[in-house]
């Protein structure tokens, strides 16, 4: 029976024609049954689509795809073998020209509802001319099932792992060490980690791949830092992945998510590898960030040095640098740059990268934005102009309030998540500053991740 208490008027198990009328922000179908909210992953706005209900709360409800009644034109059939099993990639059944409209869509949306700022023009997405093979990082989980070792993806929601042997948006050579890891575990027989017990040793192995320059690094994350017949492992990797610089072993003992552990040690080879990122090559490290798409970073890259719109005598802050990646392109055009972020490994690879490019008009901080802004205030720096670049979660309060009591002409925010993204600016426009215009960029085709740049006016004194 329905649930009358909060009159839901689904049920657990049962099957309902839905009329899907938007995508959610996980690239799900969002429908309404009886003006209630239901959420169909993989169906498409404008279907009429058959689901039977997985999950039901007060507000919404949850159902799993059981047919599409009437298609969307823009339906395709998914190229990966494994799309229905694996939740790395939401859109596929979504043609690509549609998956760029939706993501321009979702910024819209979070401007208008989250921000309440209608008024702000979102351009067309820019879309990649490959949204294949992109991926220049692959992180996958390692496991056992039916006795056999396996690594891969997540099932969407759990931590079952699908076995992944040719990943459809990861660089070629990712899915080579993929293949090999999975062998050498195997043929060795070397423990795998289980989250349940938190026995074990192979947690996840990562690849890095510098596009531009072929230069491989695999990663081996372990839950001790033993890592048994390692000799023999290295001697494998060494001759069955081409342009291998560098084996890192990375050290993750707690029971967490966080695939990263704090204890990193180069087993072979080299600290880093190099990309090339328009201009500028880069140092990357295994515990860096570095946008994993590199065509679609420098597009992105571009377009906030062009919203930034300096003339070459400006001073500018980059806050949440990495690898200071932006903080170079931005480097070309100003007179200083300073770069800030907290993850101290990545500001040594930013020095180093600054220094292997003959950039000497930047300097880089240690140091979490919401102390090292302040601090920057304090001591009398008045910026230009101020590039942003938050993890998803976005900026906190005080960092926005400290941008805005250094009165910059224009703010420039790139974000991986519209909602964030809304939310501050609407904080930013109750302190005068005034959004002017956001690019979305695809960087993650086939997914639902969105990212864009907006540029930011100070208002004009009245
Ligand atoms: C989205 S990445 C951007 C990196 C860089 N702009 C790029 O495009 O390569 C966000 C960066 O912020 C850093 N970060 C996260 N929280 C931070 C904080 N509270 N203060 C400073 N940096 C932070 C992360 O380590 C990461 O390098």
């Amino acid at each position: 029976m329905a649930n009358k208490a909060y009159s839901v008027p689904v049920e657990k198990g049962k099957s309902y024609n839905i009329d899907i009328t938007g995508l959610g922000h996980s690239g799900e179908g969002v429908g309404r049954y009886q003006d209630f909210t239901v959420f169909v992953p993989q169906a498409l706005p404008g279907e009429k689509v058959a689901a039977v209900i997985t999950t039901v709360k007060k507000t919404y409800a949850v159902g799993r795809l059981k047919d599409v009644l009437m298609p969307s034109p823009h339906r395709i059939i998914p190229e990966c073998g494994i799309y229905n099993e694996c939740g790395g990639c939401q859109l596929q059944h979504l043609s690509y020209q549609e998956q760029l409209n939706a993501k321009r869509q979702q910024v819209v949306d979070a401007v208008t509802r989250i921000g309440k700022l209608p008024e702000v023009k979102v351009h067309p997405t820019l879309g990649a001319d490959n949204p294949w093979y992109y991926r220049n990082k692959m992180q996958f989980p390692v496991g056992h099932k039916n006795g056999k070792v396996v690594v891969g993806c997540f099932t969407q929601g759990s931590h079952d792992i699908v076995d992944t042997d040719n990943c459809l948006i990861q660089h070629q050579i990712n899915n080579d060490i993929v293949r090999e890891v999975r062998t050498v575990i195997d043929e060795l027989g070397i423990e795998t980690y289980d989250e349940h017990t938190g026995q074990g040793i192979i947690r996840h192995v990562l690849g890095r791949v510098g596009t531009a320059t072929g230069e491989v690094m695999v990663v081996l994350v372990t839950a001790t830092d033993r890592l048994p017949q390692r000799e023999t492992i290295i001697e494998r990797l060494k001759n069955k992945i081409p342009n291998l610089v560098s084996i890192v072993q990375n050290v993750n003992t707690v029971r967490t998510n966080i695939i990263m552990g704090n204890k990193t040690v180069t087993i072979w080879g080299r600290d880093t590898i190099t990309d090339k990122l328009g201009e500028f090559s880069f140092a990357i490290s295994a515990r860096s960030f570095f946008q994993v798409n590199t065509t679609q970073a420098e597009v992105l890259y571009n377009q906030a040095v062009q919203y930034a719109g300096l003339n070459g005598a400006e001073t500018v802050i980059d806050a949440y640098c990495g690898t200071g990646t932006i903080t170079l392109f931005l480097a070309r055009k100003a007179a200083q740059v300073y770069g800030i972020e907290v993850v101290e490994p990545a500001i040594l690879d930013a020095r180093q990268n600054a220094i292997n490019n003959n950039v000497a008009n930047v300097e880089f901080i240690v140091g979490d934005t919401v102390d090292v802004m302040p601090r920057l205030y304090k001591q009398g720096l008045r910026p230009d102009v101020i590039v942003v670049d938050p993890p998803r979660a976005g900026c906190e309060p005080k960092v926005l309030e400290t941008f805005a009591r250094m009165e910059p002409k224009r703010i420039v925010y790139v974000s991986c998540n519209p909602a964030s993204l809304a939310r501050d600016l609407a904080v930013l426009s109750s302190l005068g500053y005034i959004a002017q215009e956001i690019q979305p960029v695809d960087m993650f085709p086939q997914t639902f991740h969105v990212e864009s740049v907006a540029v930011i006016e100070k208002k004009p004194q009245e």
